[in-house]
């Protein structure tokens, strides 16, 4: 086993070593006013919303879903790894309209999106599922720091010392700027709760009317197990010196509320009085069970 990397900061926020190696290309790219940003924390469910967003853009055509792995659909903005092209050089490639997706939070995203009055469509999962899945899902994932031991994770989560920064500022300032712009903001917990009405909304917000079998057809689609079983969608591709699945698949449970099975009782008290002081003032409400 190769030795894990370490992170870098741009502006006092981790990323990967070879997108800070890239920052000039990332914050020079020119975004388009009919792009549509895919915008998430890790771990939020971007695999999930880039599945429905696709299905919805080939009007449910499971088929064309299938044409390629969900990595390579929707180009991700500030991936950089030579001698691969990156994210940006992919979308620049692309023909109108682009779909693309970002992990950044909103004060290092390159500035013309901000110009061009494009559309922004956010998912936010909660904080303890959140925190719980990018545990695991960076015990498993080479190219991230080793998280530790659970305890020692709480620690880097809770202070922001993870690839791509704080869950507290990301999420908050992505919902401070939601009614200032174009922007969808959705909940990982809706989805899971109602995906029909979730979907829905997500097909109005892309312009986009689609009958209802078609609709049937993406909830079905989209739907844990399916995603789960499909290898266009699992990461089952992705070899294993990357991301090594044999003792934790990337789509682990995609439940809400698994959390509980992690924190401990003390853990659940601490975390509850670090959350309300960080989000205090914030009008952002999650659910943490369904
Ligand atoms: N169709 C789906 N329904 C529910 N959860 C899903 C899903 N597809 C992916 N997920 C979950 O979303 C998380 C991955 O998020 P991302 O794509 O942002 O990396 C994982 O959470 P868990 O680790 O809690 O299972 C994964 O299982
Ligand atoms: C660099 C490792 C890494 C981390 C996070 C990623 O995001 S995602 O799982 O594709 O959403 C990808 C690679």
């Amino acid at each position: 086993m190769g030795t894990r990397p370490t992170l870098r900061e741009v502006e006092r926020i981790p990323l990967q070593a070879s997108t800070v190696d890239n920052w000039s290309q990332i914050q020079g790219f020119e975004a388009r006013p009919d792009d549509l940003l895919i915008c998430t924390y890790p771990k939020s469910g971007t695999t999930w919303i880039q599945e429905i967003v696709d299905m919805i853009e080939q009007q449910g055509d499971v088929e064309k879903c299938q044409r390629t792995i969900i990595q390579h659909r929707h180009p991700f903005l500030e991936w950089a790894r030579p001698p691969q092209p990156s994210g940006v050089e992919k979308a620049n490639l692309m023909p109108p309209p682009r779909i693309l997706r970002t992990h950044l939070p909103v004060q290092l995203l390159p500035p013309s999106f901000w110009e061009v009055n494009c559309k922004f469509l956010y998912v936010a999962r909660n904080a303890k599922d959140c925190m719980v899945s990018y545990y695991h899902f960076q015990r498993i994932n080479q190219m991230l720091p080793d998280p530790g031991t659970w305890e020692e994770y709480f620690e880097s989560f809770t202070n922001g010392k993870v690839s791509w920064g704080s869950w507290y500022d990301h999420v908050k300032g992505w919902w401070e700027l939601k009614d200032k712009c174009q922007m969808l903001f959705l909940f990982y917990e809706d989805i899971k709760r109602d995906p029909r009405h979730e979907i829905q909304k997500v097909m109005q917000f892309m312009g986009k009317n689609l009958d209802e079998t078609v609709l049937d057809t993406i909830v079905e689609e989209t739907s844990f197990e399916k995603m789960k079983a499909n290898p266009m969608t699992n990461r089952s591709t992705v070899p294993r010196f990357i991301l090594d699945q044999s003792t934790c698949s990337f789509m682990r449970k995609g439940t809400v509320g698994d959390w509980k099975n992690h924190f401990t009782v003390v853990q659940n008290e601490r975390f509850d009085e670090i959350y309300r002081k960080k989000m205090e003032g914030s009008s952002i409400h999650f659910c943490t069970e369904l």
